[in-house]
């Protein structure tokens, strides 16, 4: 790259990673009633197709969109695991009502062109994006109240964002 680094914009980006993530106790919950495992590949499979949709018409790198929202999904079971091995071993904490599947992934949907919007935003990973996601997710994680795991999950949400888009040619 030449010229001067970017400077990214990434509370966008962290907000909307803890908005999404926001979704896996309710989705762990809805499993918990079903019995549908964590894992669901047809369904991870429309969210990565969307996103690189999203990426195309937002004018962003498809490639590092998919990286983006392959965390994203991680960071989502990783929660919902973490709910289910906590109802296994506490009987009194597991959730009583069955909520909607459906209606989460329709949030989750809206949510995807948004993250990958604010991802392009931010554009590539300037000298300094390391720190600044860090800050940002400090003061996200801090701001709701996030717990360990939940800033764990965060953590693993925001994994490639700095990565940027193409290497540089230097
Ligand atoms: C959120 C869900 O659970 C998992 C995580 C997904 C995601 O983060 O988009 C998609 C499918 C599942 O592997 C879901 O089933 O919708």
């Amino acid at each position: 790259r030449t010229g001067p680094p970017v400077s990214p914009a990434l509370a966008p980006v962290v907000e909307l990673s803890a908005d999404r993530l926001a979704t896996a106790e309710l989705i762990a919950a809805a499993k918990w009633h079903s019995g549908e495992p964590v894992e669901a590949p047809e369904r991870e499979a429309q969210v990565l197709a969307q996103a690189e949709r999203s990426a195309r018409l937002l004018g962003g790198d498809p490639a590092f969109a998919l990286a983006f929202m392959r965390d994203q999904i991680e960071a989502n079971k990783v929660i919902q695991r973490g709910r289910h091995a906590d109802w296994y071993a506490h009987p009194e904490r597991r959730p009583r009502r069955a909520p909607d599947l459906a209606g989460a992934r329709a949030d989750l949907d809206r949510l995807t062109p948004a993250l990958v919007g604010a991802l392009a935003d931010a554009g590539p990973g300037a000298p300094g994006c390391e720190a600044e996601l860090a800050g940002a997710a400090h003061r996200v994680a801090a701001e709701r109240g996030l717990d360990g795991s939940g800033r764990t999950a965060l953590a693993v949400s925001l994994a490639s964002v700095c990565a940027g888009w193409a290497q540089p040619a230097t």
